[in-house]
């Protein structure tokens, strides 16, 4: 389905001469250094999958995803995409595939959600049958007729996100590209976009490939991960597969009314007491949670409860470690 094959990209890196006239100099003469983006990468994703496409920031994701959709030329190296090369089939493939990028709105801003969607429907061409069952179908699942009339400038980013994502979807493709569809949402408006993307990949077989910092939509949606860092992949797996090979330890944080009456744990986790607050790390493989839940708050009142999971960032630099 989304096949990349031996793909680099490198960019020209222009450097400003020094002092007081460096960037007139410049004009006349460019040195440049050449930046190995993206560098050898080899990976398939089949139909229906859902892929976590993961790396510390500037590791090479987001011009992985710009090579496969077509908006950057690979140095070197293939894609194809259900067959399809980007670079010489672009219009064929432009109705394969939908793309989001959650940094920045792929809409029109100055005009209401509507005009924008309308000029995508004549750009895609899509009947007025399949549109008007588009609009209702994602009023259903977005809530966008709440904001169709509303210019994109003025929308809150969880409404832009959704608008985007809606966006992306108007001429029913089968693939999408998602590049931090959840940035910056607050938690209520991740959890509606997991269960939308989790509805589109499950339901409608729609196949992902989703780069994010946030493990939780990764936990949430996906069943395998690509990492990728200094524009090489250091691992293809499962999220399981990951986490083992990190083996970096799950967090529980507890309050307790008073000061805990602390009992041996029957694994190898580790308890860290400070007044009234109990932390403890334990290993996903080992510890059953509830188990673990039940003796804790055998130990005093409990106040609250917080689990944590390591994050990206943290997995991904235990890797170099
Ligand atoms: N147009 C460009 N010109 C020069 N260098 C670029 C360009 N685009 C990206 N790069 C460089 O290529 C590398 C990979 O960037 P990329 O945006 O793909 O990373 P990323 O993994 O998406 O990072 P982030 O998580 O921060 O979005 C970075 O070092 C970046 O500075």
């Amino acid at each position: 389905m989304i096949e990349a094959d031996r793909l680099r990209k490198e960019f020209k890196v222009y450097r400003t001469k020094q002092g007081p006239l460096g960037a007139v100099l410049s004009l006349f003469s460019r040195e440049y250094e050449v930046k190995e983006a993206v560098c050898d990468l080899s990976f398939q994703i089949g139909e229906g999958e859902c892929v976590g496409y993961i790396g510390p920031n500037g590791a090479g994701k987001s011009t992985t995803i710009k090579m496969l959709s077509g908006i950057l030329h690979p140095t070197s190296g293939n894609v194809l995409i259900m067959g399809y090369s980007p670079q010489r089939d672009r219009k064929k493939l432009a109705r394969l595939f939908g793309i989001v990028f959650g940094q920045r709105t792929q809409l029109w801003w100055d005009l209401p959600l509507r005009d924008s969607y309308e000029i995508l429907r004549q750009m895609y061409k899509v009947s007025a049958n399949a549109y008007r069952n588009f609009l209702e179908q994602y009023d259903h699942l977005l809530g966008i007729g709440d904001f169709l009339e509303t210019p994109v400038r003025k929308l809150s980013l969880g409404q832009r996100m959704r608008a985007d994502l809606a966006a992306a979807l108007i001429h029913d493709p089968p693939v999408l590209f998602l590049d931090e569809p959840t940035i910056g949402l607050d938690v209520v408006a991740k959890k509606r976009m997991r269960e939308f993307l989790k509805e589109m990949n499950e339901k409608q077989k729609k196949t992902i490939l989703l780069t994010t910092h946030d493990m939780d939509d990764i936990e949430y949606l996906c069943n395998r991960v690509i990492v990728i860092n200094h524009g090489k992949i250091i691992l293809d797996g499962t999220l399981k597969q990951l986490q083992k090979l990190i083996g970096l330890p799950s967090m529980i944080h507890i309050k307790y009314k008073n000061h805990p009456l602390e009992k041996p744990l029957p694994l190898s986790e580790k308890v860290v007491v400070r007044g009234d607050e109990v932390t403890i790390l334990y290993d996903r493989n080992k510890t059953s949670v509830p188990a673990l839940l039940a003796q804790v708050s055998s130990w005093g009142e409990l106040l609250d409860i917080q689990m944590t999971e390591p994050g990206i960032e943290e997995i991904i630099q235990r890797i170099y470690q």
